[in-house]
């Protein structure tokens, strides 16, 4: 089967490998759509994030939807021919594992996570996984809508870690696809206003669309915006989806008092100033959020009753052997969603 490959010295190539079996707990699926993440170029340009290092060839690709072509003999779920989104990060499950035993297994420290060193993604015609990690999607709902409930889910995680709730002001740098999927999800919860923030007019424009108070960085005072959008009350819960170091360090300036910070976006050098004083001061809850737990089926709900967007992100599609023209043209950083389609 062909898959996309990126190798040590970082080339991304097509390459032949062997067809998986599934295990008698896994399905085989063929994959249909698979959506270019911002990791995925991160590995590309980088060969690395943090301490996850490309040492050896890489299958990229995390945000996956194909049809089941086989089952393994414990399936019964899962049948030939369902249409599935795969969760890519499948947690250990061990007993003795204190976050998969308290469900919090997005937190699991020996998490398998698709494309990330050591462990192969989506970028390749078949991959054999866990059946309690592959959905079935109900008719409504595209292949490509599918591989986005990927991203969509770290918007439904962020927006449930703040509790954002009817007539929350929601702030959120950074109009990437994690900030417009974390702005549908706050839209569905009841938020009113959400002020969106960028420093590319392109980006701003999606905010807009999506009926979002956009605005400027790099032109405007995000302060003096947030003010009087909320009639100076700031905002109730702030989201940080940038992960730029401006943008962290004006999340305290723009919530109100007692109100919650998430920041999901990851910087890129993470000694970021902070006036601890002003969180005590005005008794903000500073929250992390990182990736999701529980949230396929959520997903899958709101996009089966169109109460969110995700296709209308997709700047995009090309063809698995067109891979490396795709990561370039997401290297730009003029699209939102670049997406591999297979035939
Ligand atoms: N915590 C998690 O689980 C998790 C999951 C996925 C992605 N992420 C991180 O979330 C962030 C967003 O992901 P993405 O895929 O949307 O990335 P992205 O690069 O597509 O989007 C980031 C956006 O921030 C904008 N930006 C840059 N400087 C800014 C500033 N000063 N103020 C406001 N906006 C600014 C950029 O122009 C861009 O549009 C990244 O840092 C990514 O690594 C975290
Ligand atoms: C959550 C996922 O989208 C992210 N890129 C990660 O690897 O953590």
């Amino acid at each position: 089967m062909r898959t996309a490959v990126l190798s040590e010295d970082l080339q991304l190539q097509i390459a032949e490998r062997d067809r998986p079996e599934p295990g008698e707990n896994e399905v085989l699926v063929r994959m249909r759509s698979v959506g270019i993440c911002g990791s995925d170029v991160h590995y590309y340009e980088h060969g690395r994030i943090g301490d996850y290092v490309v040492d050896s060839p890489l299958v990229l690709g995390h945000e996956s939807a194909g049809e089941v072509v086989e089952t393994g003999a414990a399936v019964d779920d899962l049948h030939v021919g369902d249409r599935v989104t795969l969760e890519p990060g499948v947690p250990c499950g061990r007993d003795d594992c204190e976050y998969c035993r308290s469900d919090e297994y997005n937190l699991c420290p020996d998490v398998h996570f698709m494309a990330t060193p050591p462990d192969d993604g989506a970028f390749a015609e078949f991959v054999a996984w866990p059946a309690d990690y592959a959905y079935r999607l109900p008719e409504s709902v595209s292949l490509q809508a599918g591989a986005l409930i990927e991203p969509l889910s770290v918007g439904i995680h962020v927006c449930r870690r703040a509790g954002v709730g009817l007539g929350d002001a929601v702030y959120i740098s950074g109009c990437g696809p994690i900030g417009l999927l974390a702005m549908e999800v706050a839209r569905v919860a009841g938020a009113e206003p959400i002020i969106a923030t960028d420093v590319l007019p392109s980006k701003l424009e999606r905010a807009r669309e999506r009926g979002a108070i956009a605005v400027n960085v790099a032109e405007d005072d995000p302060i003096a915006a947030v003010e009087k959008a909320t009639d100076g009350r700031f905002a109730d819960v702030v989201i940080e989806a940038s992960g730029a170091a401006p943008a962290i360090e004006n999340t305290l300036d723009v919530v109100r008092r007692g109100g919650t910070v998430v920041l999901v976006g990851l910087a890129a050098d993470s000694v970021v100033p902070f006036d601890t004083n002003e969180i005590i001061d005005n008794e903000l809850d500073l929250l992390g959020s990182f990736r999701y737990r529980h949230t396929y089926p959520t997903a899958i709900e709101l996009l089966a009753n169109e109460q969110v967007d995700v296709e209308g992100l997709v700047d995009f599609e090309m063809g698995l052997d067109d891979v490396d023209e795709a990561f370039r043209r997401v290297q730009s950083g003029e699209t939102v969603k670049g997406m591999i389609s297979f035939d």
